[in-house]
């Protein structure tokens, strides 16, 4: 994993795509979406159905809740069984072996999934009524995509995916997750491993994400061949995808991704953790993601069927498993890495003292080597503590990570 301040940059050009006159323009829609999907996965749309008025609501609302004490946030604390409620710096990411510093609240569509997860009406009236509606308005959207996708794969049925995607039936896992990033000092250095949101593949089948114009961040970096792959380190070249008022982020996620055979792609992203006051945005940050989520019951199998054939839940259940042997191996890679520093440490700190320069013997306090060994103390000191931090709100979160 490289760090956020040598990252490389390019200017990938995202598509964007107009869904003006939708029934007018469905086979041109569908070239462009299936072109997107095919390289990077991810594209911006324009002229949609969701009007600006009920995204500014849906903001509203997410920051009315964000703003409640986090005693009441707990009063529905995120459970993974359901993938629904509150959680706050627990998510842990396999790229980075650390949690992301953000909190979140995932809002499912069946009341199976949210029973004791919707905040009171008392704490926050009006809060459930206005966040389903917005899910209505994501998902009517998402059933258009998802009948261009399937026409652009050649499906027998066109509404295969849409029917995978019952929003009636309670086994519907699709969630509406509000994000809040929290503001940094730009005076002060970011600590070690302070993530905003780490690299990583959703692993829903389509993510709407909604940015808020000013409050930038979200980067991608496409080129994973295979929905196996994870990808991270390779072709870490990112691009920013910059806000803009009245459009939709779009990534095509693994679901999809397994279920073309590896023909659409699911492009990595993240989220910037602001390390430069001359360009990266050090405020709060709010977004909207909506993870498309099939019927748990629903079976998932590519036209030229590469892999199993697996249902909705088997699929969320593998990407899990696999989520979690790689947030492991990538923890233990830390702590070995960190163990190495201190042997180095230890050994330099020995050869210092067989052959004390004359210098150090005088006046200790300006010794170079005293200035370095304290240096790297202090440093692996630091690291120690906060991966110490990692492992402990890592494993404190361990199943609960949150699907995406
Ligand atoms: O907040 C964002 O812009 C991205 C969030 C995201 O990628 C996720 O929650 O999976
Ligand atoms: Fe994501």
């Amino acid at each position: 994993m490289s760090s956020e301040c040598d990252v490389k940059y390019v200017d990938r050009v995202i598509p964007r795509i107009s869904l003006r006159d939708f029934d007018a323009r469905v086979d041109e829609i569908t070239a462009e979406l299936v072109a997107a999907a095919e390289s990077y996965g991810i594209f911006v749309l324009t002229d949609h159905p969701v009007p600006q008025s009920a995204i500014d609501a849906q903001f509203a609302a997410g920051r009315r809740f964000f703003d409640l004490a986090d005693s009441v946030k707990d009063k529905t604390p995120f459970v993974t069984s359901a993938n629904a409620g509150w959680e706050k710096n627990s998510q842990a990411r396999p790229s980075t072996g650390c949690v992301d510093r953000n909190e979140s609240y995932q809002m499912q569509f069946s009341d199976e999934h949210m029973a004791g997860r919707w905040v009171a009406d008392d704490d926050l009236p009006g809060f459930r009524n206005q966040s389903l509606a917005f899910m209505h308005a994501c998902h009517s959207l998402s059933t258009k995509l998802m009948m261009c996708l399937a026409r652009g794969l050649g499906l027998d049925d066109d509404q295969t995916f849409v029917n995978a995607h019952d929003i009636t039936k309670p086994d519907i896992q699709t969630v509406l997750r509000a994000l809040h990033y929290f503001a940094r000092d730009a005076a002060a250095p970011t600590p070690a491993r302070y993530c905003r949101a780490g690299p990583h593949a959703d692993w829903s089948f389509l993510t709407l994400l909604f940015q808020r114009p000013g409050q930038g961040g979200l980067e991608m970096c496409p080129g994973r061949d295979a929905v196996t792959d994870f990808g991270h380190g390779q072709g870490d070249d990112w691009t920013k995808i910059k806000p803009a008022e009245g459009e939709i982020v779009c990534n095509i996620g693994d679901l999809l991704m397994f279920w073309s055979d590896d023909r659409f792609k699911s492009a990595l992203h993240r989220v910037r953790t602001p390390t430069d006051p001359a360009v990266d945005y050090y405020g709060d940050r709010y977004s909207l993601a909506f993870f498309n989520q099939p019927n748990s019951d629903c079976v998932v199998q590519g036209p030229k069927h590469k892999y199993p054939r697996v249902t909705g839940r088997e699929f969320t259940q593998l990407a899990m498993k696999r989520n979690f042997a790689q947030l492991r191996r990538e923890q233990e890679r830390q702590e070995r890495q960190e163990q190495e520093q201190e042997r180095g440490i230890q050994k330099e700190r020995q050869s210092a003292m067989i052959v004390p320069p004359v210098e150090f013997q005088a006046a200790t306090s300006f010794s170079p080597y005293t200035g370095s060994m304290d240096a790297g103390d202090s440093a692996a000191a630091s690291a120690a503590f906060s991966m110490a931090a990692c492992m402990a709100s890592a494993s404190a979160s361990a199943m609960t990570a949150s699907m995406m």
